[in-house]
Order: C-alpha cells, then sequence, then structure tokens
C-alpha cells in the first residue's frame, strides 16, 4: 500500500470519525480499509457484501464529502468487499475484538425476525417509545397504506431508503403512531443504531433553553445531531420560529450529510407550510412525500374490532362498532374516543353494549355528528351536478376520462356515505359487478393519495353531502 494512501486515508477516517457518532463509527465505519488510490478514485473495502451495500448506501455521501476535503473535489469513492484474508493495515487487534459481538448484517438482511423469534436485546434507552405504537398495531387501509410501507421501508433500512421520508396528514390519523413504531422497531432490530422522537415542541424548548445558558449548546446539538434516526413530529410548528428554524436546518443538514435517517410528519405538505424558508422546504421535498388520510369505513371498522380484541372488551352486539364506524369518520383518534364513551357508558350503567346504546350515547356526545344519511341517488346527483354529466353518462359503459373519474368518486362516496353494500352499489351503477365498486374506490382512494386536487374534491363534495340541507 502506498504511504500516500495510508496517509490519505487515515485524514479521511479522521474526518468520517468526527462526523458520526462514536457507536455508529465502530458499528460501520471502523471496519472499513483503503484498498487504492489513483489520480480520480478511491477505493476501500467493507468486510462482506452486506455490510459494503450499507456502507455505500448510508455513508457513501459522508465518505465522498470527507474524501473530498482531503483529496479534492473531483475524487470519486469506490466501495467493494476486502478479499477473503482480513484486514489489510496493521490495526490493533483489539479493535477487532471490539466488534466481533457486533451485528455483521444490517436491519435489512435480519427481516426474518417475527414475534416469534426472540428479539435481541434493547440498546440503552434513546428516548421514550409507546411501546403500544407499534407496526403490529397499525391498520392499514387505502388512505395510510404507502405510509405504512415507507415507514416501514426506513425502520428495515435507515437511511436507505426514502430519505427524508416526510409523512402528512389532517391529526388523528397515524403519523406519530408510524414515527414510534419506527423508533420501537430500529430500538429492537437496528443494532444499536441511536434513534430519537422529538416534536418541534420539545427541539424548540431545548434550543431555546441551550441559548439562554439552561444547558449547553454543545450537549443541545450532541443530542440530535449524533443520532442515526431522528423522528420529528409537527413540523408545521417550525413555521414563524425563525431562530428554531435556523438551529433545524443545521441540523438537518448535519443528520442528512451523516447518512442519518430523517422522518419528518406535518399537517400539511411542504409546500402549504406557508413561512417555511425554502432552503428548508427544499430539503423535506427531496425524499419521498407521503400522505395518511382518515380511514375509509372498512379501516374503521377493523381499528374498531381490533381496538376490542387487544383490550378484551366484551360486545355483545357487533352492530355496535358499526354504529361508531358510520358516525366517526375524520379521525382516528376521535373514533377512539368514541369507542372508550360507549364502553364506560355501558359499565356504568351495566347495560349491554349493543348498537342501540352506542346510538344512544353517540346522539348525546355528538350531536352536531348525527349522521346525515345519504343515498345512491344523491351521491349520482351531486356527482352529476359537479361535473356536468348525465346520469345516463354516470352508469353508462362510457370509458372516455371524463366519466371513469366522476363514476370512480361517485361509487367511493357511495360507499362511505350511504351505507349500502358493494353489490347495490354495482346494482345503481349500471349493474356492475361488486369488485369494480371495489376498484373505484381504491383508485379514487390512490389518486386522492397523490393529487391534492382529487383530495380537495373529495372533502368538498363529502361536506356538501354530509351537510344538512
Ligand atoms: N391505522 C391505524 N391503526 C391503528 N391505530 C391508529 C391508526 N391510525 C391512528 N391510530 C391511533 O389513533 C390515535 C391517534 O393517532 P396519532 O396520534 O398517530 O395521530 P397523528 O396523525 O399523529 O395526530 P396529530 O397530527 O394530532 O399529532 C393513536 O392512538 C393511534 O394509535
Amino acid at each position: 500500500m502506498s504511504a500516500e494512501l495510508v496517509h490519505a486515508w487515515s485524514d479521511v477516517r479522521a474526518r468520517l470519525q468526527r462526523s458520526v457518532d462514536p457507536s455508529t463509527f465502530a458499528i460501520w465505519l471502523d471496519a472499513v480499509e483503503p484498498v487504492d488510490l489513483t489520480a480520480d478514485t478511491l477505493v476501500v473495502a467493507a468486510p462482506d457484501e452486506a455490510r459494503r451495500q450499507w456502507i455505500a448506501g448510508r455513508f457513501g455521501r459522508l465518505l465522498q464529502r470527507c474524501a473530498a476535503e482531503v483529496l479534492g473535489p473531483t475524487i470519486a469513492v469506490d466501495v467493494v468487499v476486502a478479499p477473503a484474508g482480513g484486514r489489510r493495515t496493521g490495526a490493533p487487534a483489539a479493535a477487532d475484538a471490539g466488534r466481533r459481538d457486533r451485528p455483521t448484517q444490517p436491519p435489512h438482511f435480519r427481516r426474518q425476525h417475527t414475534p416469534d423469534t426472540p428479539a435481541p436485546p434493547l440498546p440503552p434507552d434513546e428516548g421514550a417509545f409507546n411501546p403500544k405504537l407499534t407496526f403490529d398495531q397499525f391498520v392499514i387501509g387505502d388512505g395510510n397504506r404507502l405510509a405504512h410501507g415507507a415507514a416501514l421501508a426506513v425502520a428495515e433500512m435507515p437511511g436507505s431508503a426514502y430519505n427524508p421520508l416526510f409523512i402528512y396528514g389532517p391529526p388523528g390519523n397515524g403519523k406519530t403512531h408510524l414515527l414510534h413504531s419506527i423508533g420501537n422497531y430500529v430500538r429492537v432490530y437496528g443494532s444499536g443504531l441511536k434513534v430519537r422522537y422529538v416534536t418541534i415542541e420539545s427541539f424548540t424548548n431545548e434550543f431555546v433553553r441551550a441559548l439562554h445558558g439552561g444547558g449547553s449548546m454543545d450537549a443541545f446539538k450532541a443530542r440530535f445531531r449524533h443520532v442515526d434516526v431522528l423522528l420529528v413530529d409537527d413540523v408545521q410548528f417550525l413555521t414563524s420560529k425563525a431562530h428554531t428554524e435556523e438551529e433545524f436546518f443545521h441540523t438537518f443538514n448535519a443528520l442528512h450529510d451523516a447518512g442519518a435517517q430523517l422522518v419528518l410528519t406535518s399537517d400539511r405538505r411542504p409546500r402549504e407550510l406557508g413561512d417555511l424558508e425554502d432552503r428548508l422546504r427544499e430539503r423535506f421535498e427531496a425524499g419521498l412525500l407521503t400522505d395518511i388520510a382518515a380511514p375509509d369505513r372498512d379501516t374503521r371498522l377493523t381499528i374498531l374490532r381490533k381496538r376490542v380484541q387487544h383490550d378484551a372488551i366484551a360486545i355483545g352486539d357487533p352492530g355496535a362498532l358499526e354504529v361508531i364506524a358510520d358516525r366517526i369518520a375524520d379521525s382516528v383518534r376521535l373514533l377512539e374516543g368514541a369507542l372508550i364513551r360507549v364502553v364506560a357508558y355501558a359499565s356504568m350503567t351495566a347495560e349491554p353494549l349493543t348498537a342501540q346504546l352506542a346510538t344512544h350515547v353517540l346522539d348525546e356526545l355528538y350531536r352536531d355528528r348525527k349522521p346525515v344519511r345519504r343515498t345512491i341517488e344523491d351521491v349520482q346527483r351531486t356527482i352529476c351536478e359537479d361535473f356536468s354529466i348525465s346520469p345516463t353518462d354516470l352508469v353508462s359503459s362510457g370509458r372516455t376520462q371524463r366519466l371513469v373519474w366522476p363514476r370512480q368518486l361517485a361509487m367511493y362516496l357511495a360507499r362511505e356515505l350511504t351505507g349500502q353494500t358493494l353489490p347495490a352499489i354495482g346494482r345503481a351503477f349500471g349493474g356492475r359487478d361488486h369488485t369494480t365498486v371495489l376498484h373505484a374506490c381504491r383508485r379514487t382512494a390512490e389518486r386522492m393519495a397523490t393529487d391534492p386536487d382529487a383530495q380537495r374534491t373529495v372533502r368538498d363534495l363529502t361536506e356538501r353531502l354530509s351537510s344538512r340541507s
């Protein structure tokens, strides 16, 4: 190995070491060895293919940056697998001994962990994660499928799948639940990766405290920058906090450059975060944006059934859950609140928990939410007016785009708002099969997940159809 390579690598390595947390360095980067240096490429080796992929994916940009600082901006870095035969440089044996017990594979190579296989011991506490908020407990539906899939991918491959991951949607529909699920997953299966959850409110409070001498600024920075996964809730509260926003920008960059995973949630998409500086908005938008919508009726029912089963609540009449699912449509938090009220009432009055009792309790509680039952004809009439198409065209077999979207939307709203079965809706739409209705509902939910205009249209029509007039 040339003296130039040894010298340059020692400098690059020192920079790497300063850029990440000591445990991250020990787990991933300490094992990297220099192999070759040409005019335009630095070749380094990872001990095996699993680590090669992980290091190239997760720390590629950091390696590149540190190498550029030492060898000039045009240098490229190649990560290869070390040939059999072990370490190439004379690193002390103790370093190897220290690594012997460390995981040799990144989390995504250990996906076969299931609740049946014993989980590895938890690393020291890196912040409180609610043990009830796990991927297992999260009910997947059309409105949250993408967000759930992205969150799981990020938990399995922090820093490699989507970075940053930005999840947005209305309150009470599972954003925090997904952040905690990632946190719980990484703590159990992340081979010692450091994961931290923070709300913008507590980030702001800690920052202000450090600024005013209530704690050291270095300690504040270390707390948020020396992590492998940072989960940040409610970034909409960053707007109008200029100093915090500035600090958050630097935190974001430091972590991103070091290959750490960032997951952010907000009640709206980045471009709707009014006062946020463009440079931060652009960073939020640079990874994957995924929305999380209020659950459809089937998902609401599944959530209620799962909760009842989980808490071993005795429900005499399954119709009681349907009453709750019909009444509370816009937030899982409210849905769970309604269930708790109904169960509490039944328990206090020692009455059996029936659909009638649920109706009574919810009528009292949510007077303004009494459901307005619409018929399929109401939905069809509204859609025809809105899209200026005739009722005959709406239910026809015409496949032009002018008709397909209003028809799919109408079937979706009929399913959400009328309480009619899929076959009944299919019949009312020109004698279609129930699978066609199901397909229309899925297509509409998918379109809502990616197209804000479609989302707005559905919301406006739902509000209009649900109002009492
Ligand atoms: N798909 C789901 N499956 C099971 N439980 C869910 C689901 N979505 C939400 N919940 C539950 O609903 C409650 C509210 O969810 P959560 O706090 O994650 O909402 P949020 O979107 O973060 O709201 P906010 O924007 O107000 O912070 C939690 O108890 C959560 O466990």
